[in-house]
């Protein structure tokens, strides 16, 4: 699910927690190893004080630890796959050709049609309604930049493996730490990833606390990712427009909820160590990203990514170079349907390890979003109304959406 700054940030994981003052940080420096459960942190601090589990005081184990222990089993916390739920265990490889690639180049609107961006269009409606996602090539990052990211990306994780020195202030921020959102019990399903959540934009305003949960190391990590998420939003943006057009819609009906200043940047490093049972374990659960859109970059390995199609798990054929949109669920509310907020999840693998980073890209969170009108509207779908950004994240925060209950649905009419 899209992170907002409820899931934002970095340290060892914590779990639907408020962290409001030193004592707590310090608690966070302290306890980055954890096996099981609380009760078996390793850390001098726990034998102190075991906490009764509770979602405040919840922590869950950093993979990447227990990866490197080499373990040929799975910890019992995180198995979640059930072999008894037909859809759950269907993994079909997908070999097929059908998720075309996008050249953004050719999408740009000040193209005349005869440069091919009719039929880029016409391409971009037909992948974005069935998939809900797809490839991008063109897009004017450049290689420097995405090479960038991966440089820190590991230099982070490696630096992290060593001294841990690398985490930022996590001060008043909730829910810190390596997180996984919508962890709310003890016996709920781990996800076999370690992952870093920052809040990259919009700057923090003169009274607010800054949101520091930059890693310190390595020392250009902040600069990477800004300059990255500076070029994601122009592409982005341009995106929003031709989603728009592709759906003969007016150019600006997305990107009129948005803004420079405001809108919400959030980045998320996702790492999944190698696996010993990926038959048993989920690198992330299935879940729609709550944004109006992601950018994902992967590397180091593909194959992990999934998406629910003909309630199958399908392998996204997503090759190396590409990066990869996903419609998230508030362009489904914004567009009315016309476009879906796909089911994904992420399988683990055995002797690899993946890397990805998802960018998530929402309006301003004091943002109503208005769905636009559909004239010929089935009576039985009565479409979407209108949300406040934060209401629709403050919502799914508190209901932990599963495919049985999904999100979207409050903003159903
Ligand atoms: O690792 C991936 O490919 C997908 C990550 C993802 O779905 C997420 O961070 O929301
Ligand atoms: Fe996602």
């Amino acid at each position: 699910m899209s992170a907002t700054s409820k899931s934002t940030g970095y340290g060892e994981r914590t779990i639907a927690h408020s962290s409001t003052n030193n004592a707590d940080a310090q608690h966070h420096e302290w306890c980055h190893v954890y096996s099981e459960f609380p009760t078996q942190c390793v850390s001098a601090y726990s034998l102190l004080f075991i906490p009764k589990w509770s979602p405040k005081n919840s922590r869950v184990p950093v993979v990447q630890e227990l990866a490197r222990q080499g373990l040929n089993y799975l910890p019992k916390r995180f198995i979640s796959v059930n072999h008894n739920d037909p859809i759950e265990s269907s993994t079909v490889q997908h070999v097929s050709t059908t998720l075309p690639i996008i050249n953004v180049a050719k999408l740009r609107s000040g193209l005349e049609p005869d440069e091919g961006r009719v039929e880029e269009l016409a391409k971009l409606a037909s992948v974005a309604k069935e998939w809900g996602l797809f490839l991008v090539t063109e897009h004017g990052i450049g290689s420097d930049i995405l090479n960038g990211i991966k440089d820190v990306v590991k230099g982070f994780l490696a630096c992290l493996s060593k001294r841990r020195q690398c985490v930022g202030s996590y001060v008043s921020v909730d829910n810190m730490g390596y997180g996984r959102n919508f962890v709310k019990s003890e016996d709920q399903p781990l996800d076999w990833i370690d992952r870093l959540t920052i809040k990259a934009a919009p700057a923090p305003k003169g009274g607010d606390k800054e949101l520091n949960v930059w890693p310190q190391r390595p020392p250009n990590f902040r600069q990477v990712i800004e300059n990255y998420v500076k070029e994601a939003r122009n592409v982005l943006d341009e995106l929003l427009i031709a989603l728009a057009e592709a759906l003969a819609l007016e150019s600006h009906v997305f990107l009129k909820h948005f803004d420079s200043n405001n809108s919400e940047i959030n980045v998320r490093i996702n790492y999944y160590p190698p696996c010993p049972r990926p038959d048993l374990a989920l690198g992330i659960t299935p879940h729609t990203d709550a944004s109006a859109l992601t950018l994902l970059m992967q590397f180091e390995t593909t194959g992990g990514l999934q998406i629910l199609k003909d309630r199958k798990w399908l392998t996204v054929p997503w090759t190396d170079d590409a990066l990869l949109v996903n419609v998230g669920d508030l362009l489904e509310i914004m567009s009315n349907g016309r476009l879906k907020s796909p089911w994904h999840r992420v399988v683990t693998q055995m002797n690899v390890e993946r890397f990805s980073v998802a960018l998530f890209y929402n309006p301003p969170s004091r943002t109503e979003i208005e769905p636009e009108p559909i004239e010929d509207l089935v009576p039985e779908d009565g479409g979407f109304k209108k949300v406040v950004v934060s209401d629709y994240l403050q919502h799914l925060y508190a209901i932990s959406p599963t495919k049985e209950k999904q999100g979207i649905m409050y903003a159903k009419v």
